[in-house]
């Protein structure tokens, strides 16, 4: 073939790729050490993440803004890490002033992280911490496309939100909030609240998640009937407490009080308004301590004054503060408290280092307790991952660089040989790093864990992924990656499968990523340092010829492997070099007579 005759990239300068700095090795800059949690923490759940680095050396810290009021205990150990700027009550002008001289923004519910924060930040702000649960104040997708990792405290404030969701029951039927104004307005009526009790009513608990399933287990031991609907919550969760899980419309129809405890999404926004009010049974009585925006405001109004609704008890408002003059705020059968569901003071600890905690492990590079937009991985899966992970952002890399100038990247196929389950088996982590290997070399985009998916489809890359299931027992994750690029031309005619798309395979060897497949030729070379491929015809001598031209430009060669179609017919040579050879060698091993062509790759 004309093709292979005349070697398709004999000049080495059309080999330099992206100029731009890089790490030594992905994993060294995913996971340089390892942050490990007290094993003692009770409800600690250990998962590793991707993030960019931030230095803690003295002179160049980190800084961390906390935007709002955090516990002692966390800023302690924000302190022993970062520079800590406490600078509480900003406007969103000065929040995004500030922000470009930031690493990391630690919130509670009400601060506004917003597009513009993100986008003031000039790409320096690596992590927002979230010291709660909720993160509807945080603009989500704002950050992942600023590669920019989102935690929050999930779990520190479940019990302090539960007991104020029975506080507000409670204080709600006995009309104490009320009764206590009154008592103090100088006025004594005993027959003005009169309560309702809560022993045999039906409880219904709107999303049974952390919050609800407490709520739920201290409503049970106040002698009620709970029931529940969660689109999402597991059955047997649900039967271990003694709750029944029902439709939404059931779970409205039939309940003497309603407590929500789901988060505000698009599908849960204004979730209770005049339709599914008119639903309800009359004289029933509602509690929110989850988000105000769940409730539609001002159909709650109506609920109260057509007697639909005979009560509310609110925590939580659409609009925090609420107006003072709000309708709703202002109702005489509505109880309201100012956002404190997790205003305990042991709360308000264990958020505080619960959220310190993820800031750091994100910050230092290694580990984020919980991701709110970014795949988690446990860190022992993520330990026998370590080596797979770095082959696949490396075959990413070659299979990227064997592409022809021109051919725009736009299909790229994974596939996993595996004798592991789909379901004990998660390709994220993998699929980002074949991203980010695929991406970085023709672009000035950094690819993570937190924005891969976003980028690639930004940029209109296609990953789809396929599992080929091996019999056998499954010890090892993987047996091999393949990773193919489809529609495109190969600078390397030889990388091109039989069915026309440039193809990279390999496998990890005694911890070490192997090269296995070029297109349809097998090789055999360790991924380090970098590699040259080389066409040639199949006869004596070649791997001495190139060796020696190498060696004169005293280029350290780790690795040779000869693939071939048959003997003295065409094969593959794959070369692995420590160090870069200069263009004119690169000439010469064109030059010679049996090489077709040949490719310059950096890992
Ligand atoms: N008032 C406060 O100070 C305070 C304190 C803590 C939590 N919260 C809020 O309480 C809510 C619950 O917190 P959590 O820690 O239990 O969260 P969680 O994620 O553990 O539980 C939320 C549950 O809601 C369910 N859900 C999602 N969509 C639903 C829908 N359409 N219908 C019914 N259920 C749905 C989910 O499946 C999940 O089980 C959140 O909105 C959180 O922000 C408020
Ligand atoms: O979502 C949460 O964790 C609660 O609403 C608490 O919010 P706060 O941190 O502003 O008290």
């Amino acid at each position: 073939m004309a093709s292979l005759a005349t070697p398709t990239l004999k000049n080495p300068s059309s080999l330099s790729l992206s100029s731009k700095p890089r790490l030594p090795s992905a994993l060294s800059a995913a996971f340089p050490n390892t942050l490990h949690f007290p094993p003692s923490h009770p409800q600690r759940r250990r998962f590793l993440i991707i993030t960019a680095s931030a230095s803690s050396s003295s002179s160049n810290k980190p800084t961390v803004l906390v935007a709002e009021k955090l516990g002692e205990a966390g800023l302690e150990l924000l302190k022993q890490f970062a520079n800590v700027d406490c600078s509480y009550n900003l406007s969103p002008e000065e929040l995004c002033t500030k922000i470009s001289l930031c690493d990391a923004l630690i919130v509670r519910s009400g601060t506004k992280v917003n597009r513009e924060v993100f986008e003031s930040s000039g790409g320096r702000l690596k992590v927002v911490g979230r010291a709660g649960v909720g993160i509807d104040n945080v603009d989500l997708s704002a950050a992942t496309e600023h590669g920019c990792l989102v935690v929050n405290a999930p779990t520190a404030n479940t019990v302090a939100a539960a007991e104020h969701g029975i506080a507000l029951l409670a204080a709600m039927a006995r009309n104490v909030a009320q009764a206590d104004a009154s008592v103090k307005s100088g006025k004594w009526q005993r027959n003005k609240y009169v309560g309702v009790s809560l022993v045999g009513k039906t409880l219904a608990v709107l999303g049974f998640g952390k919050v609800g399933s407490e709520v739920a287990r201290r409503a049970k031991g106040l002698g009620m009937h709970v029931i529940a609907h969660d689109p999402y919550a597991p059955a047997d969760r649900a039967r271990a407490i003694g709750v029944e899980l029902v439709s939404f419309d059931e779970a409205i129809a039939t309940a003497d009080f309603i407590s929500l405890h789901m988060p505000l999404t698009p599908a849960t926004n204004k979730m209770l308004n005049d339709e599914t009010f008119a639903k309800m049974k009359k004289g029933v009585r509602i509690v929110n301590v989850a988000r105000g925006g769940v409730i539609d405001e001002e159909a709650l109004v109506r609920a109260l004054d057509d007697g639909i609704v005979a009560q509310a008890a609110l925590d939580v408002f659409s609009e925090e503060p609420p107006k003072p003059d709000s309708k709703l705020v202002q109702h005489e059968r509505v109880t309201v408290t100012p956002h404190l569901g997790a205003s305990t003071v042991e709360a308000q600890e264990g958020v505080a280092i619960e959220i310190a905690e993820a800031v750091v492990g994100a910050l230092k590079g290694e580990l984020a307790a919980t991701a709110v937009n970014a795949p988690m991985v446990p860190s022992e899966v993520l330990t026998e991952l370590k080596p797979y992970v770095e082959l696949a952002e490396k075959l990413g890399r070659l299979a990227v660089q064997l592409v022809a100038g021109g051919s725009g990247v736009k299909n790229v196929k994974v596939s996993y040989a595996t004798t592991r389950a789909p379901d004990d088996f998660d390709t994220r982590l993998l699929r980002a790093m074949i991203t980010k290997g695929v991406i970085e070399p023709i672009s000035s985009v950094f690819v993570n864990l937190v924005n891969a998916d976003f980028t690639a489809k930004q940029r209109g890359l296609r990953i789809t992924e396929e599992r080929v299931l091996l019999d056998g027992s499954p010890e090892s994750p993987l047996e091999s990656i393949q990773v193919q690029i489809a529609n495109v031309e190969s600078k390397f005619a030889s990388a091109m499968s039989e069915t026309g798309e440039i193809r990279v395979e390999g496998r990890v060897k005694d911890g070490i990523p192997h090269l296995t497949k070029v297109g349809s030729f097998e090789v055999d070379v360790s991924l380090e340092g970098s590699i040259i491929l080389c066409r040639q015809v199949d006869q004596p001598g070649m791997i001495g010829t190139v060796g020696s031209i190498l060696g004169e430009e005293n280029v350290n060669v780790s690795f040779m492997s000869v693939g071939r179609v048959a003997p003295r017919k065409h094969a593959v040579m794959a070369i692995g070099v420590d160090d870069q050879p200069s263009k004119e060698s690169l000439k010469r091993i064109g030059e010679v007579p049996a090489i077709e062509e040949f490719v310059f790759l950096k890992l």
